[in-house]
């Protein structure tokens, strides 16, 4: 027996037919002696509906308070729709929105895009299983939380999916479903480019990045909930069959998405690249990158400006890179010259919150400001922050930078 929570989006759960089978694929997982938790979002576009109405009639004069109320109706309304429909087919069913006592998520008061408190919700939603051992089939409002004033909040747009995880951690499922329109994670916006593959499978490191880059397909914050040993995919509404492959994601790979931060042992040379308007010349940086690349050498970091290109090497490689660069500096007419830097260290941090800490990158700097450490560079991605700094500050500016992970 296996305990599964199923997410169904706005599209999954569109008209009265989709419904049905979306229903009754939960039954036939209950029949199986499953325990199904599911989850779902507001019918079709209501929430969108919803907000353009109230623009239409009060533009922005509407408070967060009562946009959430409103917002709210979108996930009060689907849950009582499916749980009755679940009741049509035979089997018990009770839904569960922040009114009722049952009711698991618990956030801050950042009203429409609130975060989870984790730990009170946690205990929270273990109230949920007594459901489960009655044979019960809880349904609850995806998107929605409550916070202690007991006013509404929402998870942001597209949270239903932060909602599915979440239960499936708190609740120690073995599967956590999110059924959509489309076959699963392809390899772009099958909306956009028709020929999209499907993927079989993904990393949860994978899908965040993807996620926090716009696909829309998954909440980037849901996967912040991913145990490794949970198993999650990725499904279609269209054969109203929860045993569908779709595409898995699979991890968080232990060690990889923990927070790390590292000081690389070996010192770093800076070689900077000058010439004309370099941000409008097509193909350089691959021009630069592939003379490198073909002669064996490693990149650490690139970052670009409107007149230079600055390259990160392994200072035991810095003399080739600099004889190499300058090669093609003089064939290339638009560049002017190159200029082989100082010894710099190079500091990583990775943590997957930093995609939801806003502010991240002045906190990191600011020990480095107050105790007169230079930055030559920094880079950043969703989840890690790299910084550059004089080979003689690396040890210490580690030591400060390393704190604030802690
Ligand atoms: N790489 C991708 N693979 C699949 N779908 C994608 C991808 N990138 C963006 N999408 C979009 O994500 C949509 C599904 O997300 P969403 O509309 O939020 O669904 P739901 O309402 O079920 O939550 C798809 O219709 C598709 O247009
Ligand atoms: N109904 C909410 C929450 C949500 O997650 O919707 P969907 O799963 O349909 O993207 C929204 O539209 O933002």
């Amino acid at each position: 027996m296996e305990l599964i929570v199923v997410k169904f989006g706005g599209t999954s759960i569109g008209n009265g037919e989709r419904i049905r089978k979306a229903a009754q694929s939960v039954v036939n997982e209950y029949m199986k002696g499953n325990k199904v938790v599911v989850v779902v979002s507001a019918i079709n576009k209501t929430t969108d509906d919803l907000i353009n109405i109230m623009k239409d009639a009060i533009g922005d004069n509407v408070t967060d308070k009562q946009m959430a109320e409103i917002l709210s109706m979108g996930e009060m309304t689907s849950i009582r729709v499916f749980s009755s429909v679940i009741e049509s087919l035979g089997v018990k069913s009770q839904f569960i929105d922040p009114f009722d006592e049952l009711w698991p998520v618990l956030t801050d008061s950042n009203i429409l895009e609130a975060k989870i408190d984790f730990k009170e919700s946690e205990l929270n939603s273990k109230k949920i299983l007594k459901l489960l051992d009655q044979g019960i089939i809880p349904v609850v409002c995806g998107f929605l939380g409550k916070n202690s004033k007991n006013q509404i909040t929402t998870l942001g747009r597209g949270g239903s999916d932060i909602t599915a995880f979440f239960l499936g951690h708190s609740l120690d499922a073995d599967e956590v479903i999110i059924v959509t329109d489309v076959v699963g994670v392809m390899s772009t916006d099958p909306n956009k480019i028709q020929d999209a593959k499907k993927l079989d499978k993904i990393s949860v490191e994978e899908m965040r990045d993807l996620a926090t880059h716009g696909a829309q397909i998954l909440h980037p914050h849901a996967l912040k909930y991913k145990d490794p040993l949970i198993s999650a995919k990725i499904i279609s509404y269209e054969n109203g069959d929860l045993s569908d492959p779709g595409t898995f994601i699979v991890g968080p790979n232990e060690g990889v998405m923990m927070k790390s931060s590292m000081l690389c042992p070996e010192p770093i040379s800076i070689i900077a690249v000058v010439g004309e308007n370099m941000l409008k010349k097509p193909g350089l940086l691959a021009k630069l990158t592939d003379k490198l690349a073909i002669n064996d050498i490693n990149i650490f970091g690139i970052s670009a400006g409107q007149n230079s290109v600055t390259i990160f090497v392994n200072k035991k490689d810095s003399i080739k890179a600099h004889r190499l660069l300058h090669d093609l500096v003089v064939e290339i007419d638009f560049l002017s010259s190159v200029s082989l830097g100082k010894e710099i260290a190079m500091l990583t941090l990775v943590s997957p919150e930093f995609i939801e800490t806003p502010g991240i990158i002045s906190d990191i700097t600011k020990p480095l400001r107050e105790n007169n450490i230079n930055i030559v560079e920094l880079t950043s991605s969703q989840t890690a922050v790299v910084i550059f700094v004089d080979w003689k500050d690396g040890k210490k500016a580690y030591e400060y930078v390393r704190e604030i992970l802690e």
